[in-house]
Order: structure tokens, then C-alpha cells, then sequence
């Protein structure tokens, strides 16, 4: 279902009206209601406690405040429908509680027949949007070749006292496995410079799947495509984790963690795109926007691309370049 802009912007930078009505993600951004079913909707996570316990630098707390302003800037070029889900914080720091409340958010969504796309906060988000999924699906997780696809330059399946920003793929491989699901884990982008020999192990030893940044940057043109529609004809459901600190250190400086090489925004739309194209995304997030730490919100203005293509899709224009 669709419905047509209904009130042009005004007042935003470019939009001086003597080219005509403008329409932005902000005229067709709606809150959810109770009666809703279907279509996507964004939900924000806005946490950093995860991000503090690991170490990190905090400030993705307001990641999602950011990429909402950013996101409704954007212009829309045909009928559009998105739903706003409002925001889940994390409250005196108790991150098990908050990633719960997002987890029930994300399986009430799912309930409706709504794609939800997440947007963080730190990477603990992760264990939230998957908890979600393992309720929604309840009994028939066990049964659902659920593929994990996370953009990430770590692995983030450290072991830790308690969960932080690195340990939740570690924690969906232990959901899994409490539940008698197998944890079919894709790590896509990961440096070799940022995960230690022991995380390496425990990614084989879960047998995990991952390409490393260096790989990702020298395939050959449309290899990752090729080698991801593979693992998309295997499986029944994706969940999409992107953790902005995949892209290059100029593509995304504003993370926790800044990636020295990285792999690049094509290859991570493309990625993208290629999950929705199998029609079998089911959540995605994006995680690790810090606008404290951001340059000229360039990687505030990243995050807002990935969750338009993900919440809204691109391709409503072609030049006809060959
Ligand atoms: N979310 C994950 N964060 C990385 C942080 C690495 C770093 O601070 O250098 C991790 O734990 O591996
Ligand atoms: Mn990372
Ligand atoms: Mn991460």
C-alpha cells in the first residue's frame, strides 16, 4: 500500500519554490498507528551504553535524533509511505532492559507485517533487533534458515562480563543455540588490524563466514554479488546488521572506531540491495553513528542514505547511462 505526498516542504535548504513543489522523507514520514500493517518503519535505538562498557567513545546515543534530520531532507521522487516507531533509550544504564524493549518493539512491528529499520546507537543494538526476530518467530526460529549479514569491521563476538557494543554476535550465537538454531553468521568487511587471534578462533570455532576488508576492496566487479546471492538462495530470512565503522575513516568518521581501510559505500549499498532484492530481509539496522565525533555530518548524512535505500529503495531514476 501507498499513499501520495500530501504536503510539500518548505523551509529546508533547496526548497525556495520557484522550481515547483518539493517533497521530502518528511512529508511522507508518518507515526505509526495502532491500525498500521505493513510497509517499513524506522525505530530508533538511542543507546551508547554498550559503546561505554566496551571502551569506546560514547555519543552514538543521539545517532538516531541525527540520522532522523537527516533523513528528512531527503527528497522523494514518486509515492512513498513510511512509518515512524518513535525511540527506545536506554534508561540508568541498563542496557539487557533497553535491548528488550527494542526486541519486543522490533517483534510487534514484525507482528504487523512492517520491515523495521533500526537506527542506533552503539552495536549493541544488534542483539536487540535479533531478539526481536527470535520472538516474533517464537517456536519456528529453529525451522527458518535465518541468515546474519553484518557489515562490520569486527567480529563483535567478544566474551565479556556483561553485554557491551562487542559481544552481540556472540550472545545470537548463544540464542541460537539455546533455542536449537543454527547461527549462520556472514561477517563482511572485517579487518585484520581490528580483531584479535582469539576472535578469529571463536568465529571458526561458531563457524562463522567472513571477508575480509582487503578481499572486499580487490574483487573483481560484481564478485561480492555473485558470492552473496549464493548464501541468499540458502536461506529463508536476512537479518542486516551495518556498522557504519565497515566504511573508510574519510567515508565515516564519526564512529567509535574509525576503519583505516574499510570497505566502500557501493559495496555496502550494493549489499543492500541484493538482500532486498531476494525479498527475504526481514530487519536491518545501523549502528555506531557518533555525531559528536562526525565531520560536516558526513557520516550522519551515510547513515541516512543506507536507511533511505533501506526504508524507501532507490532506482526511481535512471539517466540511461549504459
Ligand atoms: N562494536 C565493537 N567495537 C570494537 C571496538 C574496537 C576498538 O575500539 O578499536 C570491538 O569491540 O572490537
Ligand atoms: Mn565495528
Ligand atoms: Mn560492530
Amino acid at each position: 500500500m501507498s499513499v501520495q505526498h500530501d504536503a510539500p516542504s518548505a523551509g529546508l535548504p533547496g526548497d525556495r519554490g520557484e522550481d515547483g513543489p518539493v517533497f521530502r522523507v518528511k512529508d511522507v514520514l508518518r507515526p505509526l498507528k495502532e491500525e498500521t500493517r505493513g510497509g517499513a518503519a524506522i525505530l530508533g535505538f538511542a543507546c551508547d551504553e554498550g559503546v561505554r562498557r566496551n571502551y569506546g567513545r560514547v555519543g552514538a546515543a543521539r545517532g538516531p535524533a541525527v540520522i532522523r534530520s537527516l533523513l528528512e531532507r531527503l527528497p522523494v521522487h514518486g509515492p512513498a509511505e513510511l512509518h515512524d516507531a518513535g525511540d527506545v533509550a536506554c534508561r540508568d544504564g541498563d542496557l539487557d532492559a533497553a535491548q528488550e524493549r527494542l526486541a519486543d518493539a522490533v517483534a510487534s512491528l514484525l507482528g504487523k507485517g512492517i520491515r523495521p529499520v533500526v537506527l542506533g546507537g552503539g552495536h549493541e543494538i544488534a542483539y536487540g533487533s535479533f531478539l526481536g526476530l527470535a520472538k516474533h518467530l517464537g517456536d519456528n526460529l529453529a525451522s527458518t534458515r535465518v541468515l546474519v549479514v553484518n557489515l562490520d569491521a569486527h567480529f563483535d563476538l567478544r566474551l565479556a562480563p556483561v553485554p557491551n557494543s562487542g559481544t552481540p554476535f556472540r550472545q545470537i550465537a548463544e540464542l541460537c543455540a539455546a533455542r536449537n538454531a543454527s547461527f549462520n553468521y556472514l561477517c563482511i568487511g572485517i579487518s585484520e588490524l581490528a580483531n584479535t587471534t582469539a576472535l578469529f578462533e571463536r568465529a571458526a570455532r561458531l563457524g562463522a563466514e567472513y571477508w575480509l576488508d582487503e578481499e572486499v576492496r580487490k574483487a573483481a566487479p560484481g564478485a561480492v554479488r555473485r558470492a552473496l546471492a549464493q548464501r541468499l538462495d540458502a536461506v529463508d530470512r536476512v537479518y542486516l546488521s551495518i556498522d557504519l565503522d565497515v566504511l573508510p575513516a574519510a567515508t565515516a568518521p564519526g564512529v567509535s572506531a574509525p576503519a583505516a581501510c574499510g570497505i566502500g559505500l557501493d559495496v555496502v549499498e550494493d549489499v543492500i540491495d541484493a538482500v532486498k532484492a531476494s525479498g527475504k530481509l526481514i530487519v536491518a539496522d545501523i549502528a555506531e553513528l557518533n555525531p559528536d565525533l562526525d565531520c560536516d555530518d558526513r557520516t550522519g548524512r551515510v547513515a541516512a542514505r543506507l536507511a533511505y535505500r533501506l526504508a524507501i529503495g532507490l532506482g526511481k531514476r535512471s539517466s540511461g547511462f549504459p
